[in-house]
């Protein structure tokens, strides 16, 4: 996909991971749609786009993405605003063991929910026009987690989720291409919330192996977290594909056997 004049809809783009791949989006010619729960950061995050950018080339709605009805008016406002949707990042996310039934449903079932919201916007079935989803997961979505088991699980639904539905939307003929992508542990405010009793619950004394665990395999800048999102829009050879990034092998892919493999 050429990305020039192209839209995109990013959740949990005010800060972080999202942020990153918003200014590489926009970069590359994009328009955006910044959608976060946060609307002090989504704000200031718009301010701060429009200085480089320019206020056309973005538009920023607070919308909490657990909220189905404020999911599909997000959605609405950027077909009312833009005219249209070619690009969906499922990117939002939080670590709380503590509260785990939120990190079902902000990292696997508001996921999911987006994804089926876009299809329904972008499917040529339904008189769309295609594009490309990119839902986000997590190194965690392919190896255990023993001090985050619930976030471990949210992310490996994520996987197994975008690697179906895509295989549908090849087999339906949708026009869209569905991947999903894996990093490793990202500098980031996520990070903080290992700190945090509120998060991390009955896993709280378990902190400073986490800790340990960065230490050991390093932190990722989301600059190159974004550069593999654009390639994963880019190269239209990519569907049901599992990117994974990590410091020492950077951007490459989960390998399937031959009767699962990632490009459909
Ligand atoms: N930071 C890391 O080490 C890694 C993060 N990831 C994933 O990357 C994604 C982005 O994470 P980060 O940028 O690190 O986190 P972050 O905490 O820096 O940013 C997440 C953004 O999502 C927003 N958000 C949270 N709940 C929301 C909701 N219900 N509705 C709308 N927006 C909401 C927050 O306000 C925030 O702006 C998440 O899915 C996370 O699981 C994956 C691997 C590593
Ligand atoms: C508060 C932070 C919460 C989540 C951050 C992130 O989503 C969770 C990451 C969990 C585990 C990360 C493990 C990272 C491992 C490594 O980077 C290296 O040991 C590579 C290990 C395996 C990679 C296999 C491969 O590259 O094919």
């Amino acid at each position: 996909m050429y990305l020039n004049g192209k839209v995109a809809f990013v959740t949990g783009a005010a800060q972080g991971i999202g942020r990153a791949m918003v200014e590489e989006l926009l970069h590359k010619g994009a328009a955006l749609v910044l959608v976060d729960l946060n609307l002090i950061a989504g704000e200031q995050c718009k301010a701060s786009l429009d200085e480089e950018f320019g206020s056309h080339r973005t538009l920023f709605i607070q919308c909490d993405v657990t909220d189905e009805k404020q999911l599909k008016a997000a959605f609405q406002k950027t077909i009312e605003h833009f005219g249209k949707l070619d690009i969906l990042v499922n990117n939002a996310g939080v670590n709380n063991e503590k509260d785990w039934e939120k990190t079902i449903e902000v990292n696997l079932i508001s996921v999911i929910r987006g994804t089926y919201l876009g299809l329904e916007l972008m499917n040529i079935k339904n008189g769309g026009r295609g594009g490309v989803i990119i839902n986000v997961a997590s190194l965690a979505g392919l190896t255990p987690a023993a001090y985050q088991p619930v976030y471990c699980a949210s992310k490996h639904g994520v996987i197994g989720f975008t690697r179906s539905i895509a295989a549908l939307a090849s087999i339906g003929n949708y026009g869209v291409r569905i991947n999903t992508v894996c990093p490793a542990f990202v500098d980031t405010p996520l990070l903080e919330s290992i700190e945090k009793e509120e998060n991390m619950g009955q896993f709280y004394k378990y902190k400073d192996n986490i800790k340990d665990m960065m230490k050991s395999f390093g932190v990722l800048n989301p600059s190159l977290i974004a550069k593999g999102l654009i390639d994963l829009i880019e190269d239209d050879s990519f569907n049901g594909a599992v990117m994974k990034i990590t410091t020492s092998r950077g951007i490459h892919f989960e390998e399937y056997g031959a009767h699962q493999k990632t490009k459909i």
